[in-house]
Order: structure tokens, then C-alpha cells, then sequence
């Protein structure tokens, strides 16, 4: 039997830990998160872009890890918006407002807006801090628009507003394949995973 190399994935969003598993299933890593891993620190996200913010929360749970410590700063960029909530996504309405209130606050921002304004797409960085220090980093975009009412119940946080219409349905209605497969996330961490091959090789 073989063993999986360890990795540390630096989140502490249940959302993104299912996915990230998902994902990451077939690879030759064995994933770990932050709490498995029994790594507790208070990571301050003070990064201008999703590319810092990645490092800073791989860095800092990298400087108390022996192994390949993972990160994912994700967000959603509403064009109508400015691209907010952007990088403070999570913290959008109050880091402990329910999702219902923070979509219904996006949906309020666009009360009106035609539908070719409502354009907005999820995205992910994923950083990787190696044990000698080198730091890589991946990014994975989706399109979609802002729907005016809530629907579906799978994924997490903005999902039920996000519509995709290549498939006519928002990513909270779409099963955890299509959505891993189609993600800004998805795409992130595959391109994550041939980087961390490329540099076995
Ligand atoms: O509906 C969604 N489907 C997604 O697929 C998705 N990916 C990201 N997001 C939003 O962006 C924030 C990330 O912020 P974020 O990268 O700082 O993560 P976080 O604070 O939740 O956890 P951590 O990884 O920092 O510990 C999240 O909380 C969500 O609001 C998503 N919403
Ligand atoms: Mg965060």
C-alpha cells in the first residue's frame, strides 16, 4: 500500500473543505484541513487581492506545518457593483450574517437592473507554501448573473443567486459534480494540482 503524501489545507470555511475533498479525491495527496491537522491560529486577511490573501493564510499556517500547506481566497465579483464583494466577500453584511440576508442585500444593490447589467463571476486563487519556502499560485474563474430570487439549496454561501447559463440553473441547484467540475474552484485547484506534479518532476 502506498501513502499519500500529507497535505494541509489552510480554511476554515465547511464549504470549501467538501469541495476541496471532493476535488482533490483522485490525486496523490491525502488533504487534510486545519482543524484535522490540529493547527489553530488567527490568520488576519489584510490583502489587497485574492492572490495575497491566499499566501498570507498559506504562509501562516505554513510556519507551523512540516508539509505543502494549501490556501483558497475566493469571492464573488458582481460587475454592477464595482466587482464587490469581491475579496470581502465573506465579511460582506457582517461575517456572521446569514447568507439569506447577504444575497438578499446583492439582490437589493441590483433592484432594476436590467439583465445584461447583472453579469458576475465567482473566482479562486489557491496558494501553495512549500516546506522550502517557494509559493505557487492558481486562479479559476466562472461566469454567470445575479438572478433575482434565491433557488437551490446545494453548494454554500452565494450559490442560490449565481445563475450559469449554459446550464439554466444556479450553482446551489446543480449536483457537487457538475458544480466541481465547472468552478472557479474546480479549475483552481486542478491547475493547482499539475503545478504540484510539475515540480515533483
Ligand atoms: O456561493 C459561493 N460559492 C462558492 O463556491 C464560493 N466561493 C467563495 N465564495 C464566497 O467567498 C467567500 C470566501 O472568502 P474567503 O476566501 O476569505 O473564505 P472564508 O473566510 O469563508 O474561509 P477561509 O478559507 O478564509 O478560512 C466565501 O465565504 C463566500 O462568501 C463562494 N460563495
Ligand atoms: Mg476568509
Amino acid at each position: 500500500m502506498t501513502t499519500k503524501e500529507k497535505i494541509i489545507f489552510a480554511t476554515k470555511n465547511t464549504g470549501k473543505i467538501k469541495e476541496i475533498n471532493e476535488i482533490m479525491a483522485d490525486s496523490p495527496y491525502e488533504v487534510i484541513s486545519m482543524e484535522d491537522a490540529g493547527i489553530h491560529v488567527t490568520i488576519i486577511e489584510d490583502g489587497t487581492s485574492f492572490e495575497e490573501n491566499a499566501i498570507i493564510k498559506a504562509k501562516k499556517v505554513s510556519e507551523v506545518a512540516h508539509c505543502i500547506v494549501l490556501a483558497d481566497d475566493s469571492g464573488l465579483e458582481v460587475d454592477y457593483m464595482d466587482k464587490k464583494p469581491g475579496i470581502y466577500s465573506a465579511r460582506f453584511g457582517g461575517e456572521d450574517t446569514p447568507y439569506a440576508i447577504k444575497n438578499k442585500m446583492i439582490i437589493d444593490h441590483l433592484e432594476n437592473v436590467s439583465e445584461a447589467l447583472r453579469t458576475a463571476r465567482f473566482v479562486c486563487v489557491i496558494a501553495a507554501v512549500f516546506p522550502d519556502g517557494d509559493i505557487r499560485t492558481s486562479r479559476g474563474t466562472i461566469e454567470g448573473r445575479i438572478i433575482e430570487e434565491e433557488r437551490g439549496q446545494n453548494g454554500f454561501g452565494y450559490d442560490p443567486i449565481f445563475y450559469v447559463p449554459e446550464y439554466n440553473c444556479t450553482t446551489a441547484e446543480m449536483d457537487r459534480a457538475l458544480k466541481n467540475r465547472i468552478s472557479h474552484r474546480g479549475k483552481a485547484l486542478r491547475s493547482m494540482k499539475e503545478q504540484l506534479e510539475e515540480r515533483k518532476s
